[in-house]
């Protein structure tokens, strides 16, 4: 049987033991130590290590069998192994997350089948086989999920179709709820931390950069301690500000970009504009989905949906889409859903079928040409109705008129009216115009002294608009 030293930098690492192949002594053998740097090999004298899985930024994951079960179960121990020169600041807090993910993994490990389960966590103090100073290693050891990340599948498969991220949004949201009802936040989402085992199930991985919330949202921890994604992570965490569940939202957003779309997500930030500019990388999206993504990718945390729960109500059914989701046979109203209410080891089930997909009104940002369509409507609508309102009602007139434009531009920031709506708006406008004219008993100079007014009010505004735009671009490069 071969096993694998964990020493970091151990120049022969593979060690081969024949006695190790008989199941009855692999049970009892004493510790075996590595030939080339005598580390112990048996991880607390009951794990061994046969295969490295990878590397990450705290330390290497190995699969592993535990000899003390029946089945010699496999599992994955992940050492604590920060990668380069840390000072003993970074060093510390990357230590203590380390600990974090074992104690994190405990609690909710046990708690969530979606998530894996921790089985150990030790140190283990040994010589340094060249200085002989004592060195000490951290071991973690989990559930091992046999199956796919899904960085993986999309580089095997290839993008993934609306359904399939219908899907992984419908399956995922459910963990997420459970971990931020724990008073947790994640912070590290993307396609390598999901995996996917043989029948189906994602898993969430990675607890690491997990972040406890011990204060409510108005009062949430200030600073972030800076573990995240590039690309992936949110503005306010890349700011290294406070971290939200709606942080976690984004970066499952920006992980969904990346599945349909096979691209980083910087390919599809237009930083030109400060926008996302994702959609003509997708080639066949529904509005209900690719609204639920503009509205998960706003930058402001407070725009977005707040909780899992609130997007899993907005998701269209992956049935729609014929998903395969073994889970998903039913829909339950997620709704306020937390950890008591949720079943000890099984992810929530799903009770009523909800096939309409809701499509929520997101707040998103407004591109350049959204202003100057917006404010030249808004200038037009402004003057034409306040100077007619206030030619047949005086006073009063004008009020009504400030009332119904500030309407108009509320229902426009709630994007309630889109484009459409203000191109059939300013054509009703015009058309009353034309029949106050023939049957009001308008004069012609006052309808054309009006049309007028309302375009020099719309460029007016449009000016206005982009100057402080301008002004406001100038102030956030300066600051
Ligand atoms: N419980 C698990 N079951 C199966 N494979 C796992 C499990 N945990 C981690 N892995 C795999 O082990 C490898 C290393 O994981 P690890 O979490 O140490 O780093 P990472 O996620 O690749 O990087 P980073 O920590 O920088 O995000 C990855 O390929 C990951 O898919």
């Amino acid at each position: 049987m071969e096993l694998l030293c964990t020493r970091p930098g151990c120049t022969r690492p593979e060690n081969s033991f024949a006695d190790l192949d008989d199941p009855s002594k692999l049970k009892t053998v004493p510790q075996k130590y590595c030939t080339n740097c005598g580390m112990p090999l048996i991880l607390g004298g009951r794990y061994l290590p046969s295969k490295l899985l990878g590397k990450g930024g705290f330390g290497a994951a190995f699969l592993a069998k535990d000899r003390f079960t029946p089945t010699m179960r496999s599992c994955v121990v992940k050492q604590f192994q920060p990668q380069g020169n840390l000072n003993a600041q970074a060093l510390a807090i990357a230590q203590q997350l380390f600990e974090r993910e074992a104690v994190i993994l405990e609690d909710l490990g046990s708690k969530h089948r979606q998530i894996p389960q921790l089985y150990a966590f030790f140190p283990l103090i040994v010589p340094n086989h060249l200085t002989k100073v004592e060195e000490q290693f951290f071991y973690l050891v989990q559930e091992f999920i046999d199956g796919e990340d899904l960085e993986t599948k999309l580089k095997r498969k290839g993008i993934f179709t609306e359904g399939e991220i219908i899907e992984v949004l419908d399956k995922i949201l459910w963990v997420l709820q459970f971990v931020h009802d724990n008073n947790c936040i994640h912070r590290d989402l993307k396609p390598s931390n999901i995996m996917r085992d043989k029948k189906g199930r994602l898993y969430l991985l990675d607890f690491g950069a997990v972040k406890q919330v011990t204060a409510t949202v108005g009062n949430p921890q200030k600073h972030s301690t800076g573990i995240f994604t590039a690309g992936f992570a949110p503005p306010e965490q890349m700011q290294g500000s406070a971290v939200y569940p709606a942080t976690d939202l984004y970066a499952l957003a920006t992980t969904c970009l990346n599945l349909l779309t096979g691209k980083p997500p910087e390919e599809l930030y237009d930083s030109y504009n400060n926008c996302w500019n994702w959609k003509p990388h997708v080639s066949n999206i529904s509005d209900g989905l690719a609204n639920i993504l503009d509205r998960l990718l706003l930058p402001s945390p407070k725009d977005r949906f707040q909780s899992a729960s609130e997007v899993l109500q907005a998701l269209p059914s992956s049935q729609l889409y014929g998903g395969s989701s073994g889970t998903k046979t039913s829909i339950q109203t997620p709704v306020n859903s937390t950890v008591s209410s949720l079943p000890p080891t099984s992810p929530p089930t799903i009770s009523v079928p909800n096939p309409s997909p809701i499509t929520p009104s997101p707040k998103k940002g407004f591109s350049s040409i959204d202003l100057i369509i917006y404010s030249g409507f808004n200038g037009f609508e402004a003057v034409i109705l306040i100077f007619s309102l206030k030619k047949f009602l005086a006073a009063p007139g004008v009020v009504i008129g400030f009332m119904i434009v500030s309407g108009l531009m509320y229902l426009q920031y709630r994007r309630t009216l889109d484009k459409k709506d203000l191109l059939l708006i300013g054509t009703i406008t015009v058309c009353a115009l034309m029949i106050a004219l023939v049957f009001g008993g308008l004069a012609w100079n006052s309808v054309s002294f009006l049309l007028m007014a309302g375009l020099v009010g719309g460029a007016g505004l449009i000016a206005v608009a982009s100057l402080f735009k301008l002004i406001y671009q100038l102030l956030s490069s300066i600051f």
